[in-house]
């Protein structure tokens, strides 16, 4: 699928400033500074991709510090990253990982929510929408390595893969918590979440905007697999590896099978799905509670 307008100019906007990308297009690989090794690793600014080709698969490196909130900027770059994966054959599998200690992502960028015009909003939803939909319909098998806490929107890249493992640590916890902000999941995140928890744990997770931990976070299904940290990466590997034995043909046809439904849904009503969104985000109430509650995330440290 190819990017859609609004993300597709702000990426070309970014490809223009050519300094964005330290790394070479993927396909055509290069060393890594001071390489030698046989890693081979490219970068634009806020994500990290180390490619396997012998394997087929991709590390992506969420790497926007300090919590990898999801910017315009950010959702662009990853963008970006993800469809040069998929245009190259190479390419079979990503696993999507945090390079940021602690956080995997921690969810829409609040600041983009904040005391902009509704142009900007729009524009803002708009990428969101792509995002999900780029991850959601990906031919290629995504694996979350969930390694730090995975909030909102960080929940919301997870649950587009096809297998998430989330490392035990009893801070690294997981959902759809906008109840608590006063905001409402979009249909198509919520529909993602009955896809893959079921309609009643769904009703009790969203309502009460519920941040699982790990032993509940696979209990109800919203996590695969919970091993060890030391252990995310090599067994987020080893799934991909059973994965990627399957006839990709047929596993991505099965795919595209299983989530058409759930993705036209959003395809048909994008239009009014912004305009609610930005109707929504508009509001004062909604502008004063996310206002306190970003200016309360950013007083925790003084
Ligand atoms: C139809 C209608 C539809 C309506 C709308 C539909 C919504 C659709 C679904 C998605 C909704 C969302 O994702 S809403 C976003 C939900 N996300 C959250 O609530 C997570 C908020 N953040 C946190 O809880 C924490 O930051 C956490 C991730 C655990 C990390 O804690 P740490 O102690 O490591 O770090 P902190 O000190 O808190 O944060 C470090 C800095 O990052 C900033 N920061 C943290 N989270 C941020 C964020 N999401 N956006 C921007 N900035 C953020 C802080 O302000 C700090 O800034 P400085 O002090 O300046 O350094």
């Amino acid at each position: 699928m190819a990017l859609a307008g609004g993300v597709r100019v702000r990426a070309r906007a970014l490809l223009r400033a050519g300094a964005q990308f330290r790394g070479p297009v993927l396909g055509r690989p290069e060393p890594a500074a001071g390489g030698g090794d046989g890693t081979r690793r490219f970068a634009n600014l806020r994500v990290l991709v180390e490619p396997d080709p012998a394997a087929g698969v991709a590390v992506m490196k969420l790497k926007s510090p300090p919590v990898n909130s999801l910017s315009l900027e950010f959702m662009t770059e990853f963008l970006i990253s993800l469809e040069k994966l998929e245009n190259d054959k190479a390419f079979r599998g990503v696993v999507i990982t945090s390079d940021c200690p602690g956080v995997f992502s921690a969810g829409l960028d609040l600041t983009e929510l904040c005391g902009q015009n509704p142009a900007h909003y729009a524009e803002y939803w708009k990428a969101v929408q792509e995002l999900w939909l780029r991850l959601f319909l990906s031919n290629m098998v995504l694996v979350a390595a969930i390694n730090g806490v995975c909030p909102a929107g960080g929940c919301l890249m997870a649950l587009t893969c096809d297998v998430r493992v989330l490392a035990d640590n009893p801070k690294f916890v997981i959902g759809l918590k906008e109840t608590q902000l006063g905001i409402v999941v979009p249909f198509w995140l919520k529909d993602n979440l009955v896809n893959t928890i079921g309609h009643r744990a769904s009703e009790h997770a969203l309502q009460l905007g519920l941040l699982f931990p790990p032993a509940e976070a696979l209990q109800v299904g919203i996590v695969d697999q919970v091993v060890p940290e030391d252990q995310l990466q090599s067994t987020a590997l080893s799934v991909m590896a059973r994965w990627m034995a399957i006839p990709d043909h047929a596993r991505h046809l099965t795919k595209a099978m299983m989530r058409k439904a759930t993705a036209d849904s959003l395809i048909k009503h994008r239009d009014a799905d912004i305009q609610n969104f930005v109707n929504f985000i508009s509001r004062d109430s909604i502008q004063k509670t996310l206002q306190v509650y970003l200016q309360k995330l950013k007083q925790k440290k003084g």
